[in-house]
């Protein structure tokens, strides 16, 4: 059975050019780019346009700073626990704000802040799934409150927040403005500048490079107290031997993904589009957040009547690979965080479904998903014993 992969807010296929681009700098050009030998040398053209590539993927300017990460993860660290210690551990201001939608990497490093002393405000959501400016003017405190830190789109809705206009405000009030841009890039445009964000996130499996790299956007003229401490790679900046053949791989994924925009903001927006209307003609069934405020490969859907992990496994078993929420708390039973935020009704935000499409994905696989779906719901609704 030809298997369809339709969970790319997990994590996505490599593509083989970056592949091909990548091979290189593990069995040819290994050196450690800090040696002064030629080993260590020759690595650095390959680096230098892979940062170069980074840079202009989210239009960041020369004097700006871009750490190559080990991924999202680290990078939302990074950003929060460097304000910790650069504010709120130095007494100059005590108070964080996020929001209840964001992913676990920040909101539970958040929780981590906040045992240890930080004073957390977690933002609602308006009916639409989305932060706004209102909401976050409601609890910016002057003189307070160090740094604000709301993601660019959600990974679970791919409801998109209004940074721009989320940065203008936090730095009305003083404080500095981070997004977690991780599923944001390769689906939308990201502008550091026109957005004027004092830090970003971004990870680069998520837009078809290798996993276990990332980035992390520090504007010009800001500084942070490293997360790593060590050698003297990335100016200090973030310590560790640099891995140069994902790095180079990232770059070149982000360059991929930049020019590929028109292609997933029309035909893969035309997929997703095609999907959620057949899933729409399924009776008692709702899609989370409107279709024109998301990125446009994502759908969250809830069944009536159907436990999301019984969905998922009848999928898997006809070769269709979806998840409930994101993958980080595919184990997690409880009510996800961002259904609660949004006031979805407690029967349904046990069975959100997410379907995350890609730049590989084709109308065959679409027409072959909607198919299967239908038949899932049709089946587990009929064996329900609380559906009627
Ligand atoms: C918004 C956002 N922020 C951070 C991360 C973590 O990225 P890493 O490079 O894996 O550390 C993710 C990864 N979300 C995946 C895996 S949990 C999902 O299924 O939704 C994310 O979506």
């Amino acid at each position: 059975m030809n298997k369809i992969y339709l969970d790319n807010n997990a994590t996505t296929k490599v593509d083989p050019r970056v592949m091909d681009k990548m091979a290189p700098f593990f069995v040819e050009k290994y050196g450690n780019p800090n040696s002064l030998h030629g080993f260590g040398t020759e690595t650095h053209p390959a680096m230098a346009e892979a940062l170069n590539s980074l840079y202009a993927g989210i239009n960041a300017s020369d004097d700006s700073d871009i750490l190559v990460t080990s991924c999202g993860t680290e990078s939302n660290n990074t950003v929060l626990k460097g304000i910790f210690i650069d504010y709120i551990l130095k007494g100059e201001k005590k108070h964080l704000i996020t929001s209840q939608i964001e992913h676990p990497a920040i909101r539970n490093t958040c929780e981590f802040l906040e045992s240890i002393g930080a004073e957390v405000t977690y933002l609602p959501v308006n009916d639409d799934g989305i932060v706004t400016p209102e909401i976050l003017k409601k609890h910016l405190r002057r003189g307070e409150t160090a740094l604000v830190s709301i993601m660019w789109a959600n990974n679970e809705t791919g409801l998109i927040n209004p940074v721009k206009d989320l940065a203008l405000a936090a730095h009305e009030y003083g404080a500095l403005f981070h997004t977690d841009a991780v599923q944001a890039l390769g689906k939308i445009k990201v502008d550091v500048q026109d957005t004027d964000v004092d830090f970003l996130t971004f990870s680069g499996h998520k837009f078809h490079g290798p996993k276990g790299v990332g980035g992390l956007y520090i504007k010009e003229g800001l500084k942070l107290t490293p997360f790593f401490h060590g050698g003297e790679q990335m100016g200090r900046k973030r310590a560790g031997t640099v891995n140069v053949p994902l790095m180079v791989g990232m770059g070149y994924a982000l360059d991929l993904a930049v020019k590929a925009l028109d292609y997933e903001n029309k035909e893969i927006r035309r997929l997703r589009d095609k999907l959620e209307d057949a899933i729409m003609s399924i009776k008692d069934t709702i899609v989370i957040g409107k279709r024109e405020l998301r990125t446009p490969n994502t759908i969250l859907v809830s069944f009536k009547g159907i436990e999301g992990e019984a969905f998922l496994w009848d999928l898997n078993w006809n070769g269709i690979a979806a998840s409930t929420g994101s993958a980080c708390s595919s184990e997690d039973l409880e009510a996800d965080a961002t259904f609660q935020a949004m006031h979805v009704d407690a029967d349904l935000s046990h069975t959100g479904v997410r379907f995350s499409l890609s730049r590989f994905t084709t109308e065959e696989e679409i027409d072959r998903a909607i198919e299967v779906i239908k038949k899932t719901v049709e089946r587990l609704r009929s064996i329900s014993s609380t559906y009627r």
